[in-house]
């Protein structure tokens, strides 16, 4: 939805500046035209209603009225609404345009832990930014005749599959345009760290009462660190995985950047992190490598 007039934008009874549109409230859409923006000259005032609501599918819709009012009169000057998840799928891509040159075919590693969604964000990403993707334990399986990650354990031991997964790092090292998502435990290992740090590494942060619930949903069967625990599926997952995250945080926070999903969810004004769709999440790390690129260029 398009509203072609302002300068700054009343909004939740707070008035902002209509270029920090965007930055607060990333999954909206809203378009000033650079012409009608210059011809705007009269002392107008022009605030929008904004209201959001989730339909039945989960997806955000938001309805958006702005008024002008000039000289004690005032109108409508264009109302509509429009879905969230469309609006989120132009701002990825018009990020990824901007982006794109910055990481100039750069690797990307998403690290985080068992569930954190690196496979489901890296999927979006790679095909936003024209990269390829690649799933370090599905590199490592190939390299074992097919052998399921748990297999690797059950059969060779959690050294083995660590040897392996090293083997994997390396070879990708030396590719460009790809998106990598890694395995939970790939940051154990200082080598790995001195492969993935030949491109950009963020972190995708989740809750670990938001991990335990995805992991709960399908079960820990395929999941070899986390299958050993009793109790039901939530419990189990919850337990095992607080614990690691104890042993690994440390480890993580040597991405260059980090996407906390609490974070979002505040700045979006969501009370809940399972309200956050992937490709919210794709725009945040698409942010994120947008700030990273000074420190990194060269
Ligand atoms: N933003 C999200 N909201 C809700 N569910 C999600 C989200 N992202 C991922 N999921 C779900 O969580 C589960 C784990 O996601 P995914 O496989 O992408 O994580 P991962 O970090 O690659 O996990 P692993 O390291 O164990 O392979 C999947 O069932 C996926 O559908
Ligand atoms: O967190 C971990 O250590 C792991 C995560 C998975 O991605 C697999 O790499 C394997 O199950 C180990």
């Amino acid at each position: 939805m398009d509203v072609n007039l302002a300068q700054r934008m009343q909004f939740s009874s707070k008035w902002i500046e209509s270029d920090k549109f965007y930055r607060k409230y990333p999954t909206c859409s809203l378009s000033l035209t650079s012409k009608l923006k210059a011809k705007q000259k009269l002392p107008v005032l022009v605030s929008a209603h904004f209201q959001s609501k989730r339909n039945k599918n989960g997806h955000k819709s938001v309805s958006l009225k702005a008024f002008c009012s000039y000289k004690h009169s005032a109108s409508v000057l264009e109302s509509g609404s429009s879905s969230a998840s469309s609006d989120e799928s132009l701002i990825l891509k018009n990020k990824s345009q901007e982006v794109g040159p910055c990481i100039n075919g750069r690797c990307i590693y998403l690290v985080g832990m068992m569930g954190s969604g690196k496979t489901t964000v890296g999927k979006i990403l790679s095909q936003v930014l024209g990269y390829s993707f690649c799933d370090c334990d599905s590199l490592v399986e190939q390299e074992v005749d097919g052998t399921s990650v748990a297999e690797i354990f059950k059969l060779y031991g959690e050294g083995f599959f660590r040897n392996k997964e090293t083997e994997a790092l390396k070879k990708l090292s030396m590719m460009h345009r790809l998106v990598v998502s890694t395995g939970g435990g790939a940051v154990i290992r200082p080598i790995n760290w001195k492969y993935m740090h030949k491109g950009i590494s963020v972190w995708l942060d989740v809750p670990l009462e938001a991990l335990a619930q995805r992991i709960a949903a399908v079960g820990t069967n395929s999941r070899p660190l986390l299958h050993h625990e009793s109790g039901d599926e939530y419990t189990k997952a919850l337990r095992r995985l607080s614990t690691l995250l104890e042993e690994r945080g440390e480890y993580y926070a040597n991405a260059n950047a980090r996407v906390s999903l609490e974070n979002i969810a505040a700045k979006l004004g969501y009370r809940d992190v399972s309200s956050i769709t992937p490709t919210a999440i794709a725009i945040e790390v698409e942010l994120r490598l947008d700030r990273a690129r000074d420190p990194l260029d060269g």
